[in-house]
């Protein structure tokens, strides 16, 4: 992510990053000495008094939260996390995995190729980075302490409070920061509700029995629906789903899975879980020729194109909207979507785009722009010492549009998932303003939309997990929460505050999938703008086709702070021919200039162009000359001189008093 700017720093104290430090360490070494020893029996009573007593003191805000560091300035407390100590999640279908107990877990282990079924027994403690409970095994003889860091809710609701029974794949049993045995959850996907039906501890003895059942889950599912409780919803259906495609149901009565898809298609659609969406519309239709049949099957694709339109697949949608309207042409629906479509395509292949248009239809309450993706211009190539890198496909002029990307996810500042750590990355050592709200949105989408996870996956990120590709079970998406925090390390930027006052706490910020490819340049052929979450990439000078795009990931004029920010925040040196110059120039002449444009950054900010006296331009021409005079005639003949670039603009509009 970009650097916070210095108006917008987050000061930890010295003795407070001591802190953070230690503890983590301290974490580690203790796991480190108990590692493969076996687990210590918990007091039932005790652990149970001890979750109760916590949540109770977190409900009413009082319980102190382990997680929360202290701040100097504006704002007094803010989450740490830990990062830095990846490992992969579990890639394996429950049912090829081998159960265990709770008396069996080995300490620091994971438990690779197991599974255990628990049953939460406590309430749930929720704290901002982490949520805890008590959790009993299948024969409720053991206790254990269950959290789920980070990751911990799904379509706004606590995952842990969401159900009673769960089964974790692959348990990681470690240590606390706080040095308490703990099984923890870090990737959402090992953590799976029990369902009943899913594991066959429902015996259907005949079909009419299993059409009572899945009949009576279809019901709740309506009533779940009715009352917009929709991961409700869409558990009953799931569990209706699994009784009503047994064989010995669907052959008797396929349209009631028919309709049980086509209802969970419509609370996927409004839960944003587009794949499922399309899947489910296409298993509920009935291909009948009836006008009730044919009703049916045209709301199905009217989901299935909703869905498409949302994941910018409009040639998809288009085909679907398509169908809708073969079926039901006097529908305006259809024409309307097919309507808008017709523009999105226009968009995405020409990059024309009406962005006065776009720019009016958004407001705080709409902070995204429906518009396509413009990408035609370009392709992804090796970039020798840089990975890889983004290139023109054909000349571009200065101005024109180099590409134009739709965000794939941004948080934006005044949304309740804006949420900023500082981040202690075992690693490097470093700590850093991260923000995890938007690596838990991304996270929460790839979960949503399994299709995606390629592409997000493919981003560059200093831990590459463990090389398996398997993005989904039979139990749902698997996302590594660690590869995507490096990605968004490495690839997010912010589009800076478009909806009021933001600062380093509530910062937006976003991930641009194919824009994440173009390396930084300080003397950059392109420049990005946004309009919402729509980045628009212009050639700031002309692009050759086969040429490179760069544009600036940190425009800050001084070297040595732009040098540090590039390291910390991307890891690399920039080897640009600007900064070789500047590099060149020695610190000396670099801190002068600095001086100079410190006093030029005053005068401009205290000294109104408008009306200025001669005596006034001149003085402002002084320090403009003494600035330049800080640049080598021979070394930047070629290269910009940048640091004059706010004194120079004064003048170009300051006109003296007549
Ligand atoms: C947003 S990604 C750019 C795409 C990346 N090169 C790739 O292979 O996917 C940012 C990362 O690219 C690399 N990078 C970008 N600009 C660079 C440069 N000028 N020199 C060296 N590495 C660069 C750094 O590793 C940085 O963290």
């Amino acid at each position: 992510m970009a650097s916070q700017n210095e108006r917008n720093t987050i000061f930890l104290t010295e003795q407070e990053a001591e802190r953070i430090r230690h503890t983590v360490k301290e974490r580690s070494k203790n796991c480190l000495e108990k590692v493969g020893h076996a687990r210590e029996p918990r007091d039932q009573l005790a652990a149970h008094q001890q979750a109760t007593g916590a949540a109770l003191m977190a409900d009413m805000g009082g319980a102190p939260d382990p997680d929360m560091t202290h701040t100097k300035g504006r704002g007094d407390t803010i989450p740490v996390v830990a990062v830095g100590q990846p490992y992969p999640p579990c890639t394996v279908s429950l049912e090829d995995l081998q159960p265990m107990k709770m008396a069996d877990l080995l300490m620091d282990t994971h438990h690779r190729g197991r599974k255990l079924t628990i049953k939460r027994s406590s309430p749930v403690v929720t704290l901002v980075a982490r949520s805890w409970t008590m959790v009993q095994d299948e024969e409720l003889k053991e206790t254990e302490r269950l959290e789920m860091c980070l990751h911990k809710s799904r379509h706004d609701e606590d995952v842990l409070e969401s159900a009673k029974h769960f089964i974790i794949k692959e348990p990681y049993f470690t240590l606390t920061d706080q040095g308490e045995a703990t099984i923890r959850i870090d990737h959402p996907s090992d953590l799976v509700v029990y369902q009943e039906e899913a594991h066959g501890k429902t015996q259907v003895e005949d079909s009419a029995a299993a059409e009572k059942l899945a009949t009576k889950y279809k019901t709740q599912g309506n009533a779940a629906l009715k009352k917009q409780d929709l991961p409700l919803a869409h558990a009953k259906y799931t569990e209706g789903l699994n009784v009503a495609k047994q064989p010995l149901l669907s052959d008797s009565n396929p349209d009631l899975a028919r309709d049980i898809s086509r209802n969970r298609a419509y609370v996927n659609l409004l839960l944003n879980q587009l794949d499922e969406v399309k899947t489910d519309a296409r298993a509920s239709l009935t291909g009948k020729d009836d006008q009730r049949s044919k009703d049916l099957d045209s709301k199905a694709f009217y989901r299935a194109g909703s869905a498409a339109y949302s994941q910018g697949r409009y040639q998809e949608a288009k085909r679907f909207f398509e169908e809708q309207q073969k079926l039901t042409p006097d529908d305006k629906d259809a024409k309307v979507q097919l309507k808008k479509i017709a523009s999105r395509l226009r968009e995405q292949d020409s990059g024309t785009y009406d962005f006065m248009k776009i720019s009016t239809g958004l407001s705080k309450g709409r902070p995204r722009v429906d518009a396509a993706t413009f990408i035609k211009n370009t392709e992804i190539k090796d970039s020798a010492g840089r990975g890889r890198g983004l290139y023109a496909t054909r000349s571009i002029a200065p101005g024109e549009i180099v590409m134009c990307e739709k965000a794939f996810c941004v948080v934006w500042g005044h949304e309740s998932e804006a949420l900023t750590a500082m981040t202690y990355d075992v690693r490097d050592d470093k700590i850093r303003v991260s923000p995890v709200g938007l690596g838990k949105s991304i996270v929460q989408k790839l979960l949503s939309n399994p299709s995606q996870i390629e592409s997000v996956m493919d981003l560059y990120g200093d831990y590459e997990g463990d090389g398996k590709a398997v993005s989904e079970t039979e139990e749902g998406a698997v996302v590594d929460v660690f590869r995507v925090h490096d990605i968004m390390s490495r690839n997010a930027f912010g589009p800076g505050s478009q909806h009021g006052e933001e600062g380093a706490r509530n910062a937006s910020t976003g991930l641009w999938i194919h824009a994440a490819y173009i390396n930084h340049s300080c003397i950059a052929n392109a420049e990005k703008e946004y309009i919402g979450d729509l980045m628009i990439l212009r050639a700031a000078r002309p692009i050759q086709a086969g040429e490179e795009i760069f544009h600036s990931y940190d425009e800050s004029q001084d070297y040595d702070a732009r040098k540090a920010a590039l390291m910390t925040t991307w890891g690399f040196e920039c080897s640009c021919a600007f900064c070789a110059a500047e590099k060149a120039d020695g610190r000396a002449v670099r801190d002068k200039r600095m001086e100079l444009v410190g006093e030029a950054d005053a005068f401009v900010e205290k000294t109104p162009w408008a009306g200025a006296k001669r005596l006034t331009i001149r003085k402002a021409q002084r320090l403009a000359q003494s600035i330049d005079e800080t640049y080598d005639g021979e070394r930047y003949k070629d290269l910009p001189r940048t640091a004059g670039g706010r004194i120079q603009e004064w003048l170009a509009k300051a006109s003296p008093r007549k």
